[in-house]
């Protein structure tokens, strides 16, 4: 006979066995992950996500099986950590949906490939929301949408911090892959996709203070130029990346891979709008809106931007702006002092991110 286990059996269960005394929490258990229960949070968690013909086999067995019509699997993972990358009061369960994939298949977008599969870790505590857990999912699922891909798996388990794990797969379709170092002097360095609204956003949010729309869209999601990626490489570009740090920061890893120093134009930094706006309603002294917003271009964050050099001479199609040469390294550099970013010809603003500077 099949053993009976009554509804407040399985709910002190949850409260007593598997949280630290800090999570227990009044909210009804019915409407938490921890009251629905691990596998009836996945079965509900996959059904959302499409079959592509890049899936062999999607979510359900111990791995999933993804097509490789090049031969070759494009791999990448980006983390997202409460309080580090997304808080719960600025941005949606589905912004961060929409964030996790953009910041991921971006990357695969960097190296010239189009994006196919993502692997969906989600560690939470157990008084998260069902909802919540639902409507990451639905903007995991949008994005892809854009993105042209799907998810093929993941992993769930408890957690005091809500953390995203996403690995993504992409497909090279048979050209080269794009990387960091093939920059060569006299290259042309070109950006597609904004620069500094994301990290404009963030000091909307940071601050409290309603400003512009875009700004805040482009924080909580970001939108990446997926097909951009592919497009460069049929161009010819010679290294690429998305803009994750901040401008001055990425091209950075471009230089020290390739051995180049590159030359940032800030004339050819044109603020959109939006982020003029924004730095005018953050309290920027009058007169240097200008100045401030390209500071952002060159500073600022999490936009997935995509930077590539091409060949002089490349015909670049118009979403393509060009921001700077990469030089020429004179006779006397010596070894290991090439590598440098510079904004017209001098020291670039401070700024950019790196984890663990604060703390
Ligand atoms: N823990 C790790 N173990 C092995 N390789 C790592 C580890 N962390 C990062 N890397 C590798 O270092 C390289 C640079 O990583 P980084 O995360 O800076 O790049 P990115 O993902 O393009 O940037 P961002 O994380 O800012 O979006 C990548 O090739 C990445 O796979
Ligand atoms: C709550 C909150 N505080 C600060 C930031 C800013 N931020 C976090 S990570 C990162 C760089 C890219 O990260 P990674 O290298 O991990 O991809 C930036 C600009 C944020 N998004 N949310
Ligand atoms: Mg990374
Ligand atoms: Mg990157
Ligand atoms: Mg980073």
């Amino acid at each position: 006979m099949a053993k009976k286990v009554s509804a407040l059996a399985t709910a002190s269960a949850e409260v007593r066995g598997h949280a630290p005394e800090r999570h227990r929490t009044l909210i009804p258990v019915q409407n938490t992950i921890g009251g629905l229960g691990e596998f009836t949070l996945i079965t509900r968690v996959s059904a959302q996500f499409p079959t592509t013909d890049d899936v062999i086999l999607g979510p359900g067995d111990d791995a999933a099986i993804v097509a490789a019509p090049d031969g070759r699997t494009v791999a990448t993972t980006d983390m997202l950590v409460e309080g580090r990358h997304f808080r719960r009061e600025w941005s949606s369960a589905r912004d961060v949906g929409h964030r996790a994939v953009a910041q991921n298949f971006a990357d695969i977008a960097a190296m010239g490939a189009r994006p196919t599969t993502l692997l969906i870790g989600f560690a939470a505590p157990h008084d998260l929301p069902v909802e919540w857990a639902e409507e990451f999912t639905a903007g995991v699922r949008d994005e892809c949408a854009v993105a042209g891909g799907t998810v093929v798996g993941g992993d769930m388990v408890g957690s005091d911090t809500l953390t995203l794990g996403i690995t993504a797969l992409g497909d090279l379709g048979g050209a080269d892959p794009v990387r960091r170092n093939g920059a060569r002097p006299g290259d042309v360095v070109a950006c597609t996709g904004p620069l500094g609204l994301s990290a404009a956003g963030l000091a909307l949010l940071e601050q409290g203070i309603d400003g512009p729309a875009l700004c805040l869209s482009e924080h909580r999601r970001p939108s990446p130029p997926y097909t951009a990626g592919v497009e460069a490489a049929r161009l010819g570009a010679t290294a690429m990346l998305d803009i994750s740090d901040g401008l001055v920061q990425d091209l950075g890893h471009v230089a020290r891979a390739s051995a180049v120093d590159i030359d940032l134009d800030s004339m050819s930094l044109r603020p959109d709008p939006e982020l003029l706006e924004a730095v005018r309603v953050l309290g920027t002294e009058p007169g240097r809106e200008q100045e401030v917003a390209r500071d952002l271009m060159l500073t600022g964050g999490e936009d997935h931007a995509l930077a590539a050099t091409f060949p002089p001479g490349a015909e670049l199609p118009g979403h393509w702006y060009t921001v700077g040469r990469v030089e020429q390294v004179s006779e006397e550099a010596q070894e290991g002092t090439v590598g440098d970013v510079t904004v017209d010809g001098g020291r670039p603003p401070s700024g950019g991110w790196s984890h663990f500077d604060r703390g």
